[in-house]
C-alpha cells in the first residue's frame, strides 16, 4: 500500500454484523458504528445499502433497470451488478450487467460483500474494480490465505458483461514471441512503421483512426509486409476484418471493440490478440478471450487519445503486473516517455507501448534508438516504485 492515511467507513445500525470488519485495516481502512460517515452501510426497508457519496448501491434479490442506483444481486456465488444508465461512461451501448463468478467461495455473504466494496471504492477505485477486488479479497481470507492486499489470481472471481462472446473450452489465441515484445510503438502512417522497424523496433502496432481513409486497405497491406520483410510482429488496430482478409500477424482491439468484432474467427485464422484493459474488471473480462497479451493503461496523462478513465500510475501497474504475470505477456501504454521508461519498466511490464515519444521526438530516429537501449538495459526489475 501507498498510503499511511485510514480511510474510515460507517455502519448505521449497531446490529450490522461482518466477519471481514477487524480485517479492513490490512487494507488501511477502519469500519465501525456511525451515522456521520462519508461512505455508510445501512439497513433500510428494501434491504442493505452502501453509500459512498458518489454513488448509491443497493443489495437486491431482483435487479431491474434503474436510472441511479447500482443494484447488487448474490446468489450462492455469483454476484449480479445492475449498473445504473447515467454511469454508463459511453451511453447507450454500453452493456449494463456486470456479473461475477467467485467459484472458490461456495457463498456470497452480502455483509462481508458491502463491507468489501465500500473499502475498496474509498481507497479510489472505480465501482467494477472495487467489486472485482471485493470479491477476491473475501476469497483469500475464505482460503485463508490472509487479508493482505489481493495480488494472487487464484481467489479472484471471473467477470463478464452480459452477452459476451464466450470463446470455446479449448481455443486460445496464438502466442507471440515474448523475446521481441519489448519497445512496442504505436503509429499511424505506413512511412512511420517503416521508419521505426529500420531503426530495429521487433513489435509495433499501425493505428488509423479514420476508417474513410480511401487507402486504408493498402496501408494495412503495407504494414504486414513491412512486418514481414524486418520479422517483425505488426498488429493493427480495429479493422480485425480487413487483418484476416490479408494475413496480419495480430491485432489489437480495446473494450468495446471485443464486443462487436468476430473473435473466433480471429483465432481461428491464427491471428495474435491484443486486448487493452484499464482496471480489475477488464483484466479479468480479457483472460476469458486467452489473449496474446494484454495492454495495461492508460499510465500517464496522454495527448493521443481522450480516455473516460483516470491514469493508473505506476503502483497500479506493479499490481496489474503481478496478477497477470505467468498468464498472459503485458504492455504499459500511456504518456510513456524516456524519462518515466525506467520506472515503468520496473514494474516487470514485459513491453511498453508509446506514441508520442516517439513521433513528438526532435530526432524520431535517435529517439527510438535510445528506448530501445533503454527497454533491453538490465534495470534493476521491481525496484522499489515512487511515483
Ligand atoms: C498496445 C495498445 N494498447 C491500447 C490501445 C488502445 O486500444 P483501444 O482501447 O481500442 O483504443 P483505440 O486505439 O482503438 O483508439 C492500443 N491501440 N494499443
Ligand atoms: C492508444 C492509446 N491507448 C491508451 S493510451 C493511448 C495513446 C498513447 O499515446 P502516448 O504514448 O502519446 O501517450
Ligand atoms: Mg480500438
Amino acid at each position: 500500500m501507498n498510503t499511511t492515511e485510514m480511510k474510515t467507513i460507517g455502519f448505521a445500525d449497531v446490529e450490522f454484523k461482518s466477519s471481514v470488519l477487524d480485517n479492513t485495516r490490512h487494507l488501511g481502512c477502519r469500519v465501525f458504528h456511525a451515522t456521520t460517515e462519508d461512505t455508510i452501510i445501512q439497513m433500510c426497508q428494501a434491504g442493505l445499502t452502501l453509500n459512498t457519496g458518489d454513488n448509491v448501491w443497493q443489495f437486491v434479490r431482483e435487479s431491474q433497470p434503474s436510472e441511479s442506483i447500482y443494484q447488487v444481486c448474490c446468489q450462492d456465488n455469483r454476484v449480479a451488478v445492475h449498473i445504473p444508465k447515467g454511469e454508463c461512461p459511453k451511453g447507450e451501448n454500453v452493456q449494463s450487467v456486470a456479473l461475477f463468478h467467485a467459484d472458490k467461495l461456495t457463498k456470497v455473504n452480502q455483509n462481508d460483500l458491502a463491507v468489501a466494496l465500500a473499502c475498496f471504492i474509498e481507497l479510489g477505485f472505480d465501482p467494477l474494480d472495487a467489486m472485482t477486488l471485493g470479491l477476491a479479497w473475501m476469497t483469500q481470507q475464505a482460503r485463508a490465505a490472509g487479508a493482505g492486499w489481493p495480488e494472487d489470481r487464484t481467489w479472484f472471481p471471473t467477470t463478464h458483461f452480459s452477452g459476451d462472446h464466450v470463446m470455446g473450452e479449448e481455443a486460445e489465441f496464438s502466442p507471440i514471441r515474448k523475446d521481441l515484445f519489448t519497445l512496442y510503438p504505436v503509429v499511424d502512417t505506413v512511412e512511420w512503421l517503416a521508419l521505426v522497424l529500420e531503426q530495429g523496433v521487433t513489435t509495433a502496432q499501425l493505428r488509423i483512426k479514420d476508417p474513410n481513409d480511401p487507402e486504408l486497405k493498402s496501408k494495412i497491406q503495407q504494414a504486414i509486409a513491412l512486418g514481414q520483410q524486418y520479422g517483425a510482429q505488426v498488429f493493427i488496430n480495429d479493422y480485425w476484418e480487413l487483418a484476416i482478409e490479408m494475413g496480419a500477424f495480430g491485432v489489437h482491439l480495446g473494450q468495446e471493440d471485443i464486443e462487436v468484432a468476430d473473435l473466433t474467427a480471429i483465432q481461428a485464422a491464427g491471428l495474435r490478440l491484443g486486448i487493452s484493459t484499464h482496471g480489475y474488471f477488464e483484466i479479468m473480462r480479457a483472460f476469458n478471450l486467452k489473449p496474446s497479451y494484454i495492454a495495461l493503461g492508460h499510465i500517464f496523462p496522454t495527448v493521443t487519445k481522450d480516455m473516460p478513465s483516470q491514469p493508473q500510475g505506476v503502483i497500479r501497474l506493479g499490481q496489474y503486473v503481478a496478477l497477470i504475470k505467468g498468464a498472459y505477456p503485458t504492455v504499459a501504454i500511456g504518456g510513456i516517455s524516456g524519462e518515466r521508461l525506467p520506472k515503468v519498466k520496473a514494474t516487470g511490464v514485459d513491453a511498453i507501448a508509446l506514441v508520442t515519444a516517439i513521433t513528438r521526438a526532435s530526432s524520431p530516429k535517435a529517439a527510438t534508438q535510445s528506448l530501445l537501449q533503454a527497454m533491453t538495459e538490465k534495470g534493476a526489475p521491481h525496484a522499489a516504485l515512487c511515483e
